[in-house]
């Protein structure tokens, strides 16, 4: 990959290479757009194949940060950041603190949380070396671990997905298949299980399958199997592409909607749902609930004040339908035309001069 080329094409703003002999942290942080704030996004831990691979992850998955933050009505720009290496075993609290003292080195232009492959705790010893990290534990006056809320915010997301697609957004009796029953999806499956939903799970992880079988009645397959389940949904929340070429002719579900980050392997994959009449839920809109609960946090934590932002994610999801109704587009072309006319908007009503403290002269007085 050129990294310049792809970075002008997309319209990235910097890429940062982290490097820490003593701790082997290995770093990337990727800053897609600050037009509507501070960047605000995950840090992903994963052993990549290459170091390129890890590059070009962190790179996509800064852009999706800029679109989720805009969807969403947050004040905030789009960044990510990925630390190459197994979480389950190269982990160390050296490594963080390197890594914090990397995030205060950009006073504030990124501001990080949690992601696949890193904890709470994570965060907490990343606070030790920066004030620019959210999700960290609840003693701190923080939002704590965002999986639940973006749990929530992925069942009411579905749900207006259901209204589109079924013409109500009763989740009772429908048939929903899960491929991935982690921090996410076991939330879930909590809340569809509540309202009378069967489940259909898988995951590479034996243990998630049980503690959904065992908890939510959920029916277990195996993980390559998901794509063939005779279901109304389809909800994928482990990794991302899966929806492609080779899956997309197995699904019998009529609505898409779950939490997974970039779920089209490409975006001609959304025009291909359309086309079939499958109802798809922009991944980046309905996955938000937890960057909507760590941003509370610019203000002070308040729980009731973020819950009532990431119901929002209803509308949003409904929103985005209704562009792509009106202006005969797919979902994912009409979630994109949600977020970036919103830049715009913003792009241009910040393009006012606004003095602060650098343009006063007073080192002359
Ligand atoms: N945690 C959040 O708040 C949050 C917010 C927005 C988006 N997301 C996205 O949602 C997805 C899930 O996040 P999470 O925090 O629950 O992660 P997680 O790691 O807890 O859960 C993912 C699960 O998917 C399983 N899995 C991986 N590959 C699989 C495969 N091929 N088949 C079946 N199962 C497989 C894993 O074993 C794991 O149990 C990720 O794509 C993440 O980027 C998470
Ligand atoms: C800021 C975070 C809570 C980010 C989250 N991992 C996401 O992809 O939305």
């Amino acid at each position: 990959m050129e990294f310049f080329s792809y970075m002008e094409k997309y319209d990235y703003e910097q890429l940062i290479f982290c490097q820490d002999k003593t701790s082997g942290l290995k770093a990337v942080i990727a800053i897609h757009d600050t037009t509507l704030g501070p960047a605000l996004g995950g840090t992903r831990m994963w052993t990549y194949e290459t170091e390129e691979a890890a590059v070009e992850d962190a790179l996509r998955l800064a852009r999706g940060m800029t679109y989720k933050n805009a969807a969403a009505g947050l004040n905030l720009g789009g960044g990510k950041t990925v630390i190459i290496g197994d979480p389950k075993t190269e982990k160390n609290e050296e490594m963080f603190r390197a890594f914090g003292r990397y995030i205060q080195g950009l006073h504030g232009r990124y501001i990080t949380a949690e992601d696949v492959g890193t904890t709470v705790q994570d965060m907490d010893t990343i606070y030790q070396e920066t004030n620019f990290v959210t999700g960290i534990s609840p003693a701190f006056g923080s939002s704590g671990n965002p999986s639940p809320v973006t749990g929530y915010g992925v069942y009411r997301g579905m749900k207006a997905a259901a209204k589109e697609g079924f013409g109500t957004d009763s989740l009772e009796g429908k048939t929903i298949a899960i491929q991935g029953v982690g921090n996410v999806a076991y939330h879930l499956c909590s809340y569809l299980h509540e309202e009378g939903a069967s489940l259909v799970v898988t995951d590479i992880n034996k243990e998630a399958v049980k503690r959904a079988v065992d908890e939510f009645g959920a029916k277990a397959v195996e993980p390559d199997d998901i794509y063939d389940v005779d279901c109304d949904i389809y909800a994928p929340c482990a990794l991302g592409a899966t929806i492609n070429d080779e899956t997309i002719p197995r699904l019998k579900a009529k609505v898409i909607a779950g939490a997974a980050n970039n779920q089209l392997k490409d975006a001609s994959h959304g025009e291909v749902l359309h086309e079939k009449g499958i109802v798809y839920t922009p991944d980046y809109v309905i996955n938000a609930g937890g960057v909507i609960n760590v941003a509370d946090e610019l203000n002070g934590y308040n729980k009731e004040r973020a819950m009532k932002k990431v119901e929002t994610i209803y509308d949003n999801v409904s929103q985005v339908f209704e562009i792509s109704r009106r202006d005969n587009i797919p979902a994912n072309l009409a979630a994109d035309r949600l977020a970036e006319e919103r830049i715009e908007r913003m792009r241009h009503s910040r393009s006012q001069f606004l003095q602060d403290e650098k343009h006063i002269l007073k080192h002359r007085l």
